[in-house]
């Protein structure tokens, strides 16, 4: 029995393991019980093939009593029907692995090896016996599961990038909303700078959103909106009595917003003695109403935003510096959206998806469409795209948003952009061509540039002054073909 122990690692421990109390001596009768916790099935087989040993697993897989498998070759085993079927398909030789259907319907992977004595003779075989339909379930629960997980995973990208409804395609986009989720774990005050229309509310409510606080007040005050004489009351709040018409005491916005979050809009147009009483607030939590003695508290997380540049305005003397410092702990700077013209097409989409289903109508837009969007400069910005696409939704007579209904600022931008040259500049200033030529270089620049700029054959004959027919000739003439059918879907 030692010997039967050489072979392994820890013989001490095997020992130990097998000893037998009682009987004080090694119990093979012990390995082969503990056999039988296998998982797996384990066979050993004479040289012959017929069964001598099967483990409890062999039994749970197989569903037939051990005692009836005992003695049989797998031959056999088919005739009396517990094997339903064998692959002949050897898999791999050594060990040889092959496919049996039992009678249950399970399917098994049986892996068998010779055991071979010193002299190298083989003694019996020894072979696994798994459930490939154990296996294949657990395969099917884990891509499964993978398939929720990358589903899962898509949906929070997704709801990540298009976050309270925020087009992020760009990578500067991208950076301030992560910046904008991370700052809103915290209280600190952000001062969002940006161009009129570039999104700072949106931003500041999605810093209200992903804060603590999303459950609690959101107020947004536009500082610029409200009279210079009446700013103090409406931020603060009076007491009966503290002005004429004063006849009972009324809250302030900034009470309004306790425990949540204040949206300071066009912080630069606040008068200066009301900046000195805000910076209070803002450092202390304590306030006045206007009229009252009476110290408050309040518990705000403050978020400034404006269009100005407010470092300019501390050194003309109309912005307080120390106001200037404690708004601006954490800037968040949103760029033009002509500086980010991969985001143009992206939100026109976004628009226009919104705009279907407002007017319930299922409009496109045309590529040539979308390329005269991405070259204008967008002064007012996104919110400027926006209602332009709203307009060109309402606009056009055709399900295909074509550039004929693109306003004209954006078409007298693209011209002056010069990237479609004057009929001027078709030729090289010292050139001496016959005029019929020049009358053909002109005409097959204007006809294809009217085409592109229109959309269709109809508009470009219109703005052109020349029928439908004679387009059509032309374009056959110069080799000009029309785009008019090239759209994007939604
Ligand atoms: N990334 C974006 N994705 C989708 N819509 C956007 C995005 N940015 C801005 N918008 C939309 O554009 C419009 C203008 O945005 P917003 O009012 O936030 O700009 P603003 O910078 O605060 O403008 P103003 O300075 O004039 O107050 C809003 O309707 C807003 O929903």
């Amino acid at each position: 029995m030692r010997d039967f122990y050489q072979n392994f690692l820890n013989k001490e421990k095997l020992y130990e393991t097998f000893y037998d109390e009682k009987e004080q001596r090694l119990s093979f009768a012990k390995l082969i019980d503990y056999l039988n916790y296998s998982y797996d099935g384990l066979l050993l087989s004479d040289t012959d093939g017929r069964i001598f040993y099967v483990n409890e697993a062999v039994e749970r897989i197989s569903g037939v009593k051990n005692q009836e498998m005992l003695g049989l070759t797998p031959e056999e085993m088919q005739e009396r029907g517990f094997i339903v079927s064998q692959s002949k398909k050897v898999l791999k030789k050594n060990p040889l692995t092959i496919v049996q259907k039992l009678k249950t319907g399970k399917e098994i992977f049986t892996t068998s090896r010779p055991i071979k004595d010193e002299k190298g003779e083989t003694v019996c075989y020894i072979a696994t016996f798994r459930d490939i339909s154990e296996l294949n379930e657990l395969h099917q629960e884990h891509t499964f599961q993978r398939d929720i997980d990358y589903q899962e995973l898509q949906e929070l990208r997704s709801r990540f990038l298009m976050m309270d409804d925020i087009v992020s395609t760009s990578a500067q986009m991208r950076t301030i909303i992560e910046k904008s989720i991370k700052v809103a774990q915290s209280d600190a005050t952000v001062l969002i700078h940006g161009e009129s229309g570039v999104g700072k509310e949106l931003i500041a409510k999605t810093i209200h959103n992903s804060s603590s606080r999303s459950k609690k007040p959101y107020i947004q005050i536009n500082c610029g909106a409200i009279p210079e004489s009446l700013i103090e009351a409406e931020l603060f709040g009076y007491e009966k009595g503290a002005f004429t018409g004063a006849d009972r005491p009324k809250a302030g916005l900034l009470e309004a917003g306790n425990e949540g979050t204040v949206l300071l809009d066009e912080i630069g147009d606040l008068p200066l003695n009301v900046q000195v009483k805000l910076l209070r607030v803002i450092q202390t939590g304590d306030f006045y109403r206007v009229g009252s003695t009476t110290p408050r508290q309040l518990k705000v997380r403050f978020v400034a935003a404006t269009h100005r540049d407010l470092k300019e305005m501390v050194r003309q003397g109309t912005f307080r510096e120390d106001l200037f410092y404690r708004l601006n702990v954490v800037p968040i700077e949103i760029p033009p959206l002509r500086e980010r013209k991969e985001e143009i097409v992206p939100l026109a989409f976004h628009f226009l998806k919104k705009n279907n289903e407002k007017y319930q109508t299922n409009k496109k837009l045309d590529e040539a469409t979308c390329r005269l969007l991405e070259h204008y400069s967008w002064p007012g910005n996104i919110r400027q795209l926006e209602n332009m696409i709203e307009r060109m939704v309402i606009m056009s007579d055709e399900d295909t948003i074509k550039p004929c209904v693109i306003p004209d600022e954006v078409l007298e931008h693209r011209k002056n952009e010069g990237d479609l040259p004057e009929p001027s500049i078709l030729m090289n200033e010292t050139e001496i061509i016959p005029l019929a030529e020049l009358r053909e270089r002109t005409e097959k620049k204007m006809i294809a540039r009217a085409l592109e700029r229109y959309g269709s054959i109809r508009q470009a004959a219109k703005h052109l002054g020349v029928n439908h027919s004679t387009i059509v000739r032309k374009m056959q003439k110069y080799g000009i073909e029309s785009k008019s059918t090239s759209e994007h879907g939604v």
